[in-house]
């Protein structure tokens, strides 16, 4: 039977209305797609925790994790993947690529335009259909 893993993503949108996408390096899984930073949830923690400790990790920057925003299965060959995604406000720090092949700033409407991961499809598509009154608070207070 497959492994389900719980995995944590994070939506982090700037003052332009960007977000933040990531390039999985040619070492990683999934090699060469993009993806949300984040990263597996450790038994026990908490999903908002796990996200700013894995964007830490990955990219020395803090991050608040707000809300969950899109939560779904997919099943890949070798495991099945529980994919949350979490729009966060990045609070310190300038994202760097410690793990990550490129990382960057993509206004949404673009971000299909990217090879994802198959998992982040749904998120992407949800993110397009966004009414705008949802998207970011500091989007929000430029208008
Ligand atoms: N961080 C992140 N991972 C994602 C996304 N979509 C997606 O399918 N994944 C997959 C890639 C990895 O297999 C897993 C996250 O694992 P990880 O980032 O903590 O660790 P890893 O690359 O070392 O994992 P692995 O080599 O063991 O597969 O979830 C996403 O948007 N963000």
């Amino acid at each position: 039977m497959k492994k389900t893993v719980q995995v944590v993503a994070a939506v982090i949108e700037n003052e332009r209305r960007e977000i933040l996408c990531a390039l999985r390096s040619g070492q990683m899984s999934l090699s060469n797609m993009w993806e949300f930073p984040g990263g597996k949830v450790k038994e026990g923690e908490n999903l908002f925790t796990a996200l700013e400790r894995e964007v830490y990790e990955e990219m020395s920057c803090r991050i608040q994790a707000q809300e969950v925003f899109h939560e779904n299965v997919h099943e890949y060959h070798t495991f099945i993947i529980q994919l949350i995604v979490i729009k966060a406000e990045l609070v310190q720090g300038v994202p760097q690529t410690n793990e990550h092949a490129k990382l960057i700033w993509l206004q949404r409407e673009n971000l299909p335009s990217l090879h994802w991961a198959p998992a982040d499809m749904p998120a992407v598509e949800a993110l397009m259909n966004e009414p705008l009154k949802e998207q970011s608070a500091s989007f929000r207070r430029q208008k």
